[in-house]
């Protein structure tokens, strides 16, 4: 059986086969303007929402299939996105590439391609469709598998997000010197999320050249609160927002100013 995260990368193994037999006409690439979350971040006193789009969860099950990615990814936007998130697993989070460039076509904001990257056909994939930025999960690959996608995908001009769960992560992560970490308060190994997570990792991790997002399990003014302390930058919120029945009362929720002392 193996844990989630191993059954997930076994079946990444499959469809990367299907990727590698597919010609990707890369002079029919959506557009992805060049958009920098990285920029975003050096001017934003709030803290970021990179706000994602996620029909389903191997932990949740279906979150909310009704909505369309377009409409969805225009009230991010509207509610003050830094970015979009958009799960493109379809196996175990009923997403697409096409949901990726409906987004694509739907907003002027970074997007992040959400996936298990492992082979740097995905990640020219991702470009294709629009991404401006990759996740790379630090538990799901080597050092020098880290390194290499990493270099690779920074050659493509994209950003990259580096995922960390745990100190032997933050250690396999700040060697490439990314600048974008973020730390994932849920375990793909267990599925428990605990934003305890982030209080324990963002100190080691503390850098001027390194912006920290808090992801998962945030919900509340309160969750945006306690990350923001630990010394966050942004927070990735999926299931929240999916859900949420009034996403600019849930966007202003979350934005809590950067530093508190700033007071109007
Ligand atoms: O829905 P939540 O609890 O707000 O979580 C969003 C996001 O952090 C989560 O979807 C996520 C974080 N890292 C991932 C890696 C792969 C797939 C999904 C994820």
């Amino acid at each position: 059986m193996g844990t989630i995260l191993e059954r997930i990368i076994s079946e990444k193994k499959f469809e990367i086969k299907k990727l590698k037999e597919m010609d990707l006409d890369t002079s029919n690439s959506v557009n992805t303007k060049n958009f920098s979350l990285v920029t975003h971040l050096q001017r934003d006193e709030n803290l970021a929402i990179i706000a994602e789009f996620k029909r389903a969860s191997p932990s949740k099950g279906n979150i909310n299939m009704n909505l369309n990615p377009a409409l969805q990814a225009k009230s991010y936007e509207l509610g003050g996105a830094a970015a979009i998130s958009v799960l493109t697993d379809s196996s175990f989070f009923k997403g697409s590439f096409q949901d990726l460039k409906a987004v694509r076509e739907a907003v002027n904001i970074p997007i992040l391609c959400k996936d298990f990257i492992i082979d740097k056909v995905q990640i020219d994939f991702a470009k294709h469709y629009g991404a401006s930025i990759i996740l790379l999960i630090a538990a799901a690959l080597t050092r020098a598998e880290l390194e290499n996608l990493f270099s690779y995908a920074i050659q493509q001009k994209l950003e990259v997000l580096v995922e960390v769960h745990d100190e032997d992560d933050v250690q396999k992560a700040l060697s490439i010197k990314p600048r974008l970490i973020g730390i994932n308060n849920r375990n793909l190994k267990t599925f428990e999320v605990n934003l305890e997570v982030t209080e324990r990792l963002a100190p080691i991790i503390q850098s001027n050249d390194t912006f920290i997002i808090s992801e998962s399990g945030i919900f509340l003014r309160n969750d945006a609160d306690r990350v923001r302390k630990a010394g966050v930058n942004g927070v990735l919120v999926g299931e929240a927002l999916m859900r949420s029945e009034d996403l600019s009362t849930s966007f202003r929720e979350l934005r809590v100013p950067l530093r508190k002392e700033v007071k109007e």
